[in-house]
């Protein structure tokens, strides 16, 4: 029975029914389909860095990415490879091995933003988001504080699925506090700057499946958009899928399995003043294999207000972007929609 607008339609389940032709609510608009910047993928074997957390110049290391490409994967980051594995191994054993009916005991609700469960839909429905959908079904965990961790919400298969990701959530956290705190230092600031400019981390989980598509030159498994809380940390499989925007190109990010993915995300752009900008990223789809994501996000809480970190701004570098509520850029964001563009832009005082 239809409650409210039209049911959510399963990505999974339309790739199973084998069509050779997605339905056109999956069709980009020319512009955003993934062939259209020809001759930008890879060129000259640029690549997003890859940057072994262990060595003596990572904050050398870890500032040239963030100001060149918003994006880099770590080594020796000190998470187990194990828990990596592990992770990667219930998502997939939840999208492909409990029935649809299981699934869909824990639909997450498409009417709130960042609703805890199964999803398909990542805007919520508005007149101000132009709606081609993404080719992707996901599980969103909130998972910090751990006010906002309840492990029943989360699959009960595999039967080991909540104890990794509470794992997982864990040491992602410890991570992410590290890094912020390399990315304050690499700023020349108090290696807790970011970290106090955040507050306690908001931490959601979104494992995402993108089912293999008949039609990967016209849609997107994830549309363009930049990460709006803090950072993002990213684990992927051995599928090739994730691309980050450079100068107006798009750069793959070559999977490997011991790596993780840090995303500048939108917040840490504003804290920092623009030093460092949030990193535009998609996600394409391919016409063979399914492909699997991890992504945990760090956010500040709803109620924490942020603006340019008084450090950086002073007298010779005024503040480029004006203070906002978090609550309120989140919410903005999941009705208008990334667009492809950065939301961001829109606290520049002086564009
Ligand atoms: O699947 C990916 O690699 C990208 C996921 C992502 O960007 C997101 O969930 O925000
Ligand atoms: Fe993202």
């Amino acid at each position: 029975m239809e409650v409210e607008g039209s049911p959510v339609m399963r990505v999974q389940s339309i790739a199973q029914a084998g069509k050779s032709e997605v339905p056109p609510q999956y069709i980009q608009p020319p512009s955003d389909r993934p062939n259209n910047d020809a001759g930008g993928k890879s060129g000259g074997g640029v690549d997003v860095p890859v940057i072994d957390l262990g060595e003596d110049s990572v904050r050398e290391a870890v500032g040239r990415a963030c100001r060149d490409w918003g994006a880099f994967q770590v080594t020796n980051h000190g998470v187990p490879i194990r828990l990596l594995d592990d992770m990667r191994k219930v998502g997939l054993s939840f999208f492909n091995e409990c029935p649809m009916k299981d699934k869909l005991m824990y639909a997450c609700s498409p009417d709130s933003a960042a609703a805890e469960g199964y999803g398909s839909k990542m805007l919520v429905d508005s007149d101000e988001n132009h709606g081609v959908l993404d080719w992707r079904d996901y599980f969103d965990h909130h998972t910090l504080p751990l006010s906002r961790r309840n492990p029943s919400n989360w699959p009960h298969y595999p039967p080991n699925y909540r104890e990794v990701v509470s794992q997982f959530s864990d040491e992602m956290n410890v991570l992410a506090q590290k890094l912020l705190g390399i990315i304050s230092e690499s700023l020349g600031l108090p290696s807790s700057s970011l970290k106090d400019a955040v507050g306690e981390f908001y931490q959601n989980i979104t494992v995402s499946y993108y089912p293999p598509c008949p039609q990967p030159d016209l849609t997107l498994g994830l549309q363009s958009h930049s990460d709006f809380g803090a950072l993002t940390l990213l684990i992927q499989d051995q599928v090739p899928g994730l691309e980050v925007l450079k100068d107006s190109h798009w750069y793959p990010v070559q999977p490997l399995p011991e790596a993780i993915v840090v995303l500048v995300s939108d917040q840490t752009e504003i804290i920092t003043n623009g030093n460092y900008r949030s990193a535009v990223h998609r996600a394409v789809t391919n016409s063979t294999g399914a492909r699997l994501s991890v992504a945990t996000f760090h956010d500040p809480s709803k109620t924490r207000n942020i603006s340019p970190a008084a450090e950086i701004v002073c007298q010779s570098s005024p503040a480029r972007y004006r203070e906002v509520n978090y609550g309120d850029y989140m919410s903005r964001w999941y009705t208008k929609g990334p667009e492809g563009k950065r939301n961001v832009d829109s606290l520049l005082i002086d564009p």
